[in-house]
């Protein structure tokens, strides 16, 4: 019998999760799966330590699980793979923790009212974290639960950073910069020093890719800079969100054009981003798969719009080591890797193709100016690491 720490990632389009066997300091990964597709064609796996399938389970086509309908078939299929173990706590994603939250706390009921300020901020977000933390907290008491946030990593970003040109008490209120996926950021700038010394101690841009993407700029580890801003809304095109928009056309479709508040918040967070521009799909893979002109051009834009980011950022930074590819699309879309790198020539990136095709990890030539890397994200893990050691504390 061991003691266990789950964790629970709730996601745009899917939840992951994850347990972990505590052993000492240590902590031992003993399952590891997600819900993916929420919202478009639901697939749950499970895999053990070894990495070998335990269940696979795709619903039929049309079929929403949504965040809700995941969870109660995840929680039963988590409790009897725990068997004789003892959850000793359960560590969540929280994407929002605005100022006040930057680093992991252990939840109660003051801290969850707390953090449901925050749901209008990070509506496709916000509320699946708290949800399962409310149920919990409500079911078992004394199961200590840890909170970790998307925002916390970003707080060393210099103030300038993290600033919009507003009047100044917008700022000293919390309407700021905060950035998101974090956790992921952290995760990766705590691999680094394996994966390229020099990058690890130098300037990097981390593409995290998924159904919500995000560019981040570490120096020396730390993160400085990245495309997110108040809300995951900002920066570039995804799955189903606009990215980086001119306020004024929000200002136009409110004044003039008769959408509400509501509505314009449908329209930027669920009906945009590649589902928005092709008319097809929020999902890379359906888009690469298609030879319709709008796939072409929803592809087309999100690079596009990535190649100027990755500019903005290499300008922060002052100058560019090295670039990793991470999350759904940037692990695993080795034709998106490949006309990042093109674009990118003039920074100095050159692209392995061969090292490519096979999902790197370095996609570089050897010798190169520039490390182009694919790494893995491990947020559940990060979030282990937190929950353990508040525990511990
Ligand atoms: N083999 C693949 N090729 C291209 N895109 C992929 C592939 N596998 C996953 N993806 C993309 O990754 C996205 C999900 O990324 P993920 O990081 O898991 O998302 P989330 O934001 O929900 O955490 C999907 O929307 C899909 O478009
Ligand atoms: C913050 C965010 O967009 O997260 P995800 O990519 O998991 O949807
Ligand atoms: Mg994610």
């Amino acid at each position: 019998m061991a003691d266990a720490i789950a964790v629970l990632n709730a996601g745009s389009s899917s939840i992951k999760y994850s347990l972990f066997l505590v052993r000492g300091k240590d902590l031992a990964p003993s399952l590891r799966g997600q819900v993916e597709g929420l919202y478009t064609r639901p697939r749950f796996v499970a895999k053990n330590a070894a990495g070998e399938l335990l269940e696979e389970t795709t619903w039929a086509e049309g079929v929403q699980l949504g965040h809700a309908g995941a969870l109660d078939h995840l929680v039963p299929f988590v409790r009897a793979h725990l068997g004789r173990d003892t959850l000793a706590a359960i560590g969540h994603r929280v994407v929002h923790g605005g100022m006040e939250y930057t680093r992991p706390v252990r939840m109660d009921a003051a801290v969850l009212q707390s953090l449901e300020q925050f749901v209008p901020l990070a509506p496709l977000h916000q509320p699946h974290n708290l949800s399962p933390i409310r149920v919990l907290l409500e079911r078992m008491p004394e199961l200590p639960q840890v909170a970790c946030f998307d925002t916390a990593f970003h707080r060393s970003n210099p103030e300038v950073a993290q600033m919009f040109a507003l009047p100044a008490r917008f700022h000293a209120q919390g309407v700021r910069r905060y950035g998101f996926h974090g956790l992921s950021y952290e995760y990766i700038a705590s691999v680094l020093p394996q994966v390229d010394a020099r990058a690890a101690q130098g300037r990097t841009v981390v593409m995290h890719l998924g159904n919500g993407a995000s560019m981040c700029a570490l120096r020396e580890g730390a993160s400085v800079a990245s495309t997110m801003g108040f809300t995951a809304v900002d920066g570039l095109p995804m799955g189903t969100r606009c990215g980086a928009i001119d306020p004024g056309v929000i200002l136009y479709l409110v004044g003039q054009r008769g959408m509400d508040v509501r509505a314009v918040e449908k329209l930027i967070y669920n009906e945009s981003g590649l589902l928005g521009v092709s008319g097809l799909s929020s999902d890379m893979r359906a888009l690469l798969a298609s030879d319709d002109p709008g796939a072409r051009t929803a592809i087309d834009l999100y690079l596009y719009r990535i190649r100027r980011e990755l500019g903005s950022l290499a300008a922060a930074l002052g100058g560019l080591d090295a670039i990793v590819f991470t999350a759904g699309i940037g692990e695993h879309a080795a034709f998106i890797r490949q006309r990042i790198c093109e674009d990118a020539a003039w920074l100095g990136v050159q692209l392995d193709g061969v090292a490519n095709a096979k999902d790197g990890p370095r996609i570089s030539p050897a010798g190169g100016r520039v490390g182009a890397w694919v790494v893995p994200t491990n947020e559940e893990l990060m979030i282990a690491r937190h929950t353990h050691a508040l525990l511990a504390a």
